[in-house]
């Protein structure tokens, strides 16, 4: 069966072990465009190390089926991966702390349909979880050289009964 895990709702605070949350609450307000352009200034820095290159992709994920058992995450290495919904739905976000090499307990948070995330370099999560239905996401992450997806396996899953924040 696994060990249960709980879902809760996203928030800068509860996130900040894993990376930044992208949204517009709280974020640094400039007017631009002579005020007809609100800009939320460095919700989060693109981390890009070993001489990597940001790039900006679209994810377009299935929805995962609940009860979902969690067996494995992952982490890069050599650059921070964010994230944002194009679709307006809430979705799933999936992260642990390192212990000695390895994912710790996985923490499950629910984010809502105007909510981000951008994982640190090297921060365990789980890959995209979209809830529901196909949903898009803006990816930025690093490519070039070198190794940059490590993944492990836990050794019992981790069940999320539902997606409810
Ligand atoms: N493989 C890939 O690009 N996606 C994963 O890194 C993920 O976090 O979804
Ligand atoms: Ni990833």
């Amino acid at each position: 069966m696994g060990e249960a895990l709980t879902v809760q709702p996203l928030s800068r605070e509860a996130f900040a072990p894993f990376g930044n949350v992208l949204e517009t609450d709280g974020a640094e307000l400039r007017m631009i465009n002579e005020g007809t352009t609100e800009r939320f200034h460095a919700l989060a820095r693109a981390e890009l190390i070993a001489d990597g290159a940001a790039i900006i992709s679209i994810f377009r994920g299935q929805p995962r089926a609940f009860p979902y058992s969690v067996t494995m995450m992952e982490r890069h290495p050599l650059g921070s991966q964010a994230f944002f919904p194009l679709d307006n739905r809430p979705w799933l976000v999936i992260a642990a702390e390192d212990e000695e090499g390895r994912p710790g307990r996985p923490q499950a948070f629910l984010a809502d349909g105007r909510q981000g995330v951008n994982y640190r370099a090297n921060v365990w999560h789980h890959p995209l979880m979209a809830l529901g239905q196909t949903s898009s996401f803006l990816v930025v992450d690093r490519d070039g050289e070198g190794v940059n997806l490590e993944e492990w396996s836990y050794p019992a899953p981790y069940v999320i009964a539902a997606a409810t924040g």
